[in-house]
């Protein structure tokens, strides 16, 4: 699969700052933003994968996203990171909170550090990157904040019930900056990926019946791979969704 032929001239030089942007959907979402012109940086704890990934994308489209290495369970370090992807950018037009990992635990093995982790890697740097972010948007006269959920939440998934609440914590999240941040002409909307079959999905928990019984479900039967989110990311970006926030939008091949 490659990335979506359209082109959005309106985020040519737009800065656009992606969470977890070192490896799978994201490493897909920032090749997609700088092959529209943008300007990408994206923060990642990941930094040999994503230093070999700027290097890559700098060598094959001659444009070099800026890599911010930082743990972004840590608040701190997620403000900070936030404050040098604007220093770096210049401005920001474009968030996409993206960075998560979907480890499994069974009821009985979670504990209170556990759940604690959980929430801090799946949701709280989704705020506190969206509440650092919109003073510089709400001065440059507005912007799109995109936030990953996931169908996860609905699919009554036994293993994920830290990651299951962070990812449902999304859509309210996403509802509530919507409407504290609309009038400052900043867009809220959330995506929920289905089944997407990364590199690290397949190493980790896919396997073949399991990917053959999600198809079943889904209305298109075929694989959905990183860059399919590449496009429903771009238009929620661009002014073409203008009107548009506070929404969930489903790109699972048609299982819901
Ligand atoms: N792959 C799927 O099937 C799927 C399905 C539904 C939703 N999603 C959502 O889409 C988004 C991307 O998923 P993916 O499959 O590409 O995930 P992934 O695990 O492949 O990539 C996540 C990225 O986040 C980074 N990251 C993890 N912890 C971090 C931390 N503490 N600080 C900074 N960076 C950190 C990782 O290094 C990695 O580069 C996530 O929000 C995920 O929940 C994915």
């Amino acid at each position: 699969m490659t990335l979506p032929s359209g082109q959005f001239p309106d985020l040519r030089n737009r800065g656009v700052l992606v969470t977890g942007g070192g490896s799978g959907i994201g490493a897909a979402l920032v090749e997609g933003f700088l092959r529209q012109g943008a300007r990408v940086a994206f923060i990642d704890i990941a930094e040999d994968a994503s230093r070999a990934l700027a290097d890559k994308l700098a060598a094959e489209t001659g444009q070099r996203p800026e890599f911010i290495a930082a743990d972004l369970r840590d608040v701190g370090a997620a403000k900070e990171a936030a404050a040098a992807a604007i220093a770096a950018l210049g401005s920001i037009g474009v968030l996409v909170n993206n960075a998560a990992r979907d480890d499994r635990q069974p009821l009985e093995a979670v504990t209170e550090d556990s759940w604690d982790e959980s929430l801090a890697v799946n949701l709280s740097h989704f705020f506190f990157l969206s509440q650092a972010i919109a003073p510089q948007m709400r001065q440059t006269g507005g912007g799109s904040i995109i936030n990953f959920s996931s169908i996860a939440f609905m699919l009554n998934m036994p293993e994920m019930p830290a990651y299951s609440t962070a990812k449902a914590g999304i859509i309210g999240l996403t509802k509530s900056l919507a409407g504290k941040l609309g009038p400052d002409n900043i867009r809220v909307n959330a995506i929920l990926p289905g089944m997407i079959v990364t590199e690290r999905q397949r190493r980790l928990w896919l396997t073949e019946d399991s990917i053959a019984q999600m198809q079943e479900k889904q209305c298109l039967k075929r694989i959905l791979v990183a860059e399919d989110l590449v496009g429903p990311c771009l238009f929620l970006a661009s002014d073409c969704s203008a009107a548009m926030t506070a929404q969930t939008m489903i790109i699972d091949g048609g299982v819901f």
